[in-house]
């Protein structure tokens, strides 16, 4: 301690105690001298320092030293300092104050204040710790600070002793509030929060605060500012605790999530479109490797995901699209992000289906694709309705056969590929006998069966190059290609006429027959076109069907001819009934016995255009075929009744009429009604009137046409066998039917004079009808010869070119009246 110190104390505290205490003092202490430019410090001396100076600042003892000196560069890194210690040192106040002193790169506490002008002390303490703690203190608050206003996150701290609910302006902000406008505190929470959300809130804080979870987290729905409500993430705990160690204080933070939680929603209806949808869907990565398919995707494929995962999409392909295409798809997805078309995939279980196909690649926030997106339509429904439409503009949708369109074009590829590789083709036509009374008898739906059954069979019988079509009703058509000689169709055509005779099965088990009959047309022959071709094996069908059905004949040119004639007659003898052409001529008919007169048969006469006049011959197998004949019958049997009943009687005896009836005739069910109507109207007596039926159209009839014969036959009416020994008819036969009348046919009579075996048939035929009770009518009979053998044979009637030629109706009744014809006239 120096002596000359100012701090000598006063007396009365004694000099060491002094001493003693300002050695001991825990702040360093130092008396100086301030030295002055003017009236600015610029240095000072230290005249005294303590021992906690030195200890505290780390300087020897620097008493008697300038401050420049004991502590280098001070003068000029810490000028304030130095001017602060001088403007006190001058008779400022004393200060109190905090300061760093740069020179020696520590804080200190000084307080300073002046003892005496120009000195000063300054007593003070080294806080460079507590400095430099705050320093950190702060720097990391505003750090802090920096973080919450970075992470966007509100912040709330809750005072649970209290309930003081402290946000930061960011928690409100995020709601569309200013800053201090919620004025938030647990009271006014469900103004805030969604109710259920808030249940969730206060379970959570109390599992929290009870320790029983780690911390407090729960998604919460909060009401903006708008009205709105928006999705927030709460995320706090407990951050202090009372000596209890129960809690005080609680802190968290808000996070917007609104934005997530939209996403979310998104992305769970996205997953719901994408796991519901009818359409396949495939993800593959940008090098094609699978990384997803929903559940259509294995509906469609049979393929699961474990299957698929890693694999490409190869593993679908069918082998159907070539390298190229594949090059092309890629191409287009490549310049335009995008591809759709029509592709042949095929199903795990090997089926290859069409499908529609759009596949689009996804980019990344770079714009690099990271994935290929597949949407995958089935359309193998859609292709089948489209080829089912497809096949029923070319098939018959009965039998699914080929129809007259794909027939045509397959015969005419069928004629090419004949006419260039040397073989020959044939067109067979054929038509079902008597479909027509299928239909009739037993229903539209046995004759569709009945068209499928026949489909069926005649399909089993032909190669696969052959094409079996139906043209409709009953008429199919068979194209045999490739034959090596032209009679290889004759035996197909014989091969399915055999087929054909095996009995079908209805579907009420009874069994039916049918038969048909075949047209064949050749190529090459003379048709040039698939038309002519047809119209050839159609016309050479109705030769077949005219020489007896159940057979089968070629086609040949005057066929054609003859075919082409049918038809411009078929029209004429139309409009002939509807014009009146037609006429009745009546060919006397003569007891032998007695050479008179007892009747006459009718016979038809076409005067075709008023003038030429035409022979039944000519038309009326044309007439049956095309069911003509019922109207003409019908016309016939009006027209003779009617001439009849104005015929005189000869010597008392009435003369009778034998009118022609067809098979198509008396099948119809309203025959017999129609027979006693006609008789009815034209007041001609039943018993005048004889049916002429043919011995084969009467052997093919049913039960229901003998009834009506059987029930005109009651009525008087008779009936007569025309042709009697053209056909089989047995002995037990002809009892059965309701016959009053035979008539040999002309063929035996024209040679009954010179050939024994036609002499002895009539001869068996008479004697026949005298045992079972009928009449014998000869027709035909042009000589006296054959009239006198029929006469040695007892045969009871006659007709024919001896007597009379048919004749016109007034013609005839000249005859009946003189026993003549008239002069002027020729007899028919
Ligand atoms: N050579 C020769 N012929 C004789 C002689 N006497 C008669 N005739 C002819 O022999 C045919 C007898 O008729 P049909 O056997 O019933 O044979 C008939 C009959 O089956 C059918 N027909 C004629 N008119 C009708 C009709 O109105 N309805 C039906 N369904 N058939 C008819 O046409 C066939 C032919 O009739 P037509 O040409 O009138 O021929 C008639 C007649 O003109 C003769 O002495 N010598």
């Amino acid at each position: 301690m120096n002596d000359a110190s100012p701090l000598v104390p006063p007396n009365t505290v004694p000099a060491d105690m002094y001493a003693t205490l300002f050695d001991n003092l825990i702040n360093g202490l130092a008396y100086c001298r301030a030295e002055y430019e003017g009236d600015t410090a610029v240095d000072f001396i230290y005249l005294l320092v303590n021992e906690a100076f030195c200890r505290q600042t780390g300087l020897p003892d620097v008493t008697g030293r300038r401050a420049s000196e004991a502590i280098p560069g001070i003068t000029q890194t810490d000028r304030a300092l130095i001017e602060r210690y001088g403007r006190v040192a001058r008779g400022g106040a004393a200060e109190r104050f905090e300061h760093y002193v740069e020179a020696l790169k520590m804080w200190f506490s000084i307080s300073v204040f002046s003892p005496a002008p120009d000195h000063f002390i300054a007593v003070f303490d080294v806080i460079t710790e507590r400095k430099n703690a705050e320093l950190a203190l702060r720097q990391s608050e505003r750090r802090l600070a920096r973080v919450i206003e970075g992470s966007d996150q509100g912040f709330w701290e809750w005072n649970l002793q209290t309930g003081e609910f402290s946000v930061s302006p960011r928690f409100e902000t995020m709601l569309g509030y200013a800053p201090g406008e919620m004025k938030l505190d647990p009271a006014n929470w469900p103004a805030y929060v969604d109710p259920d959300d808030l249940r969730l809130a206060h379970e959570s804080i109390r599992r929290h605060t009870e320790g029983a979870i780690p911390a407090h987290e729960v998604e919460l729905r909060m009401l903006t500012k708008s009205g709105a409500w928006h999705w927030v993430l709460t995320c706090g705990r407990v951050v202090e605790r009372d000596a209890a160690g129960n809690p005080t204080m609680m802190s968290g933070t808000h996070t917007d999530i609104h934005q997530k939680k939209q996403a979310e929603l998104a992305l769970r209806q996205a997953a719901a479109v994408y796991e519901n949808t009818q359409e396949g869907v495939l993800i593959t990565d940008a090098d094609g490797h699978i990384v997803s398919v929903n559940r259509a995707f294995t509906a469609m494929t049979g393929y699961t995901l474990d299957e698929v995962l890693g694999m490409t999409a190869s593993i679908l392909k069918s082998g159907r699209h070539d390298a190229v295409f594949f090059a092309a798809m890629w191409a287009e997805i490549a310049a335009t992000g995008r591809w759709q078309g029509e592709l042949w995939n095929r199903r795990k279980n090997g089926e290859i289906y069409p499908q529609l196909t759009s596949i689009s690649a996804v980019r990344d926030g770079r714009g690099h694709v990271s994935r290929y997106v597949g949407v995958l339509t089935d359309i193998s429904a859609i292709k089948a309705s489209e080829e089912r439409l497809e096949f029923l503009a070319h098939h018959d949708p009965l039998t699914n056969l080929p129809n007259r369109l794909t027939l045509f074009s397959r015969i005419e590829r069928a004629m090419k590929v004949a006419k260039r590789e040397g073989h020959s083709t044939a067109l067979l036509m054929l038509d079902l006998d008597r479909f027509k009374d299928v239909n009739d008898s037993f229903g539209h739906l046995v004759g569709d069966s009945l068209l499928q059954r026949v489909a069926e069979g005649l399909r089993c019988r032909l190669r696969e190059v052959d094409t079996l079509s139906r043209l409709g009703g009953d008429e199919f058509t068979i194209l045999l290609e490739k034959l090596h000689r032209p009679d290889d169709a004759s035996r197909v055509a014989e091969d399915i006429l055999d087929t054909l005779r095996t009995p079908w099965t209805l579907p009420g088990g009874s069994q039916l027959r049918v038969s048909a009959s075949i047209g064949i047309a050749h190529y090459p022959g003379s048709a040039v076109s698939p038309e002519e071709l047809l119209q050839q094996a159609d016309a050479a069908m109705y030769r077949a069907k005219r020489e007896g059905r159940g057979r089968y004949h070629y086609f040949s040119q005057d066929l054609t001819h003859a075919a082409r004639a049918r038809l411009e007659l078929e029209s004429a003898l139309r409009s002939a009934i509807e014009n009146g052409e037609l006429r009745a001529y009546f060919q006397p008919q003569i007891d032998i016995r007695s050479g008179h007169l007892v009747g006459a048969e009718a016979l038809v006469r076409w005067h075709k255009n008023g003038d030429r006049v035409i022979a039944p011959d000519a038309f009326i197998p044309l007439a049956e075929e095309t069911g003509l004949i019922v109207p003409l019958g019908e016309w016939m049997l009006r027209e003779a009744c009617h001439q009849a009943s104005s015929w005189p009687a000869r010597r008392g005896n009435p003369l009778g009429v034998a009118v022609n009836v067809a098979a198509a005739q008396i099948r119809r069910a309203d025959f017999a009604d129609m027979v006693l109507g006609i008789l009815a109207g034209s007041g001609l007596p039943p018993e005048r009137l004889e049916l002429e039926l043919t011995e084969s159209s009467l052997q093919g009839e049913e039960d229901a046409g003998l009834a009506q014969l059987a029930r005109l036959r009651d009525a008087g009416v008779r009936i007569a066998i025309d042709d009697f020994g053209t056909g089989y008819s047995s002995l037990a036969y002809l009892k059965r039917l309701p016959l009053d009348v035979l008539k040999i046919d002309r063929s035996f009579v024209e040679h009954v004079v010179n050939r024994r075996d036609d002499r002895e048939i009539v001869t068996a035929i008479v004697q026949i009808g005298r045992t079972l009770g009928f009449k014998v009518i000869a027709e035909g009979v042009e000589t006296q010869a054959q009239l006198d053998i029929l006469d040695g044979l007892a045969c009871d009637l006659y007709q024919g070119y001896l007597c009379s030629k048919p004749l016109p109706a007034e013609d005839f009744m000249a005859f009946a009246k003189h026993g003549t014809a008239l002069g002027n006239r020729s007899p028919q």
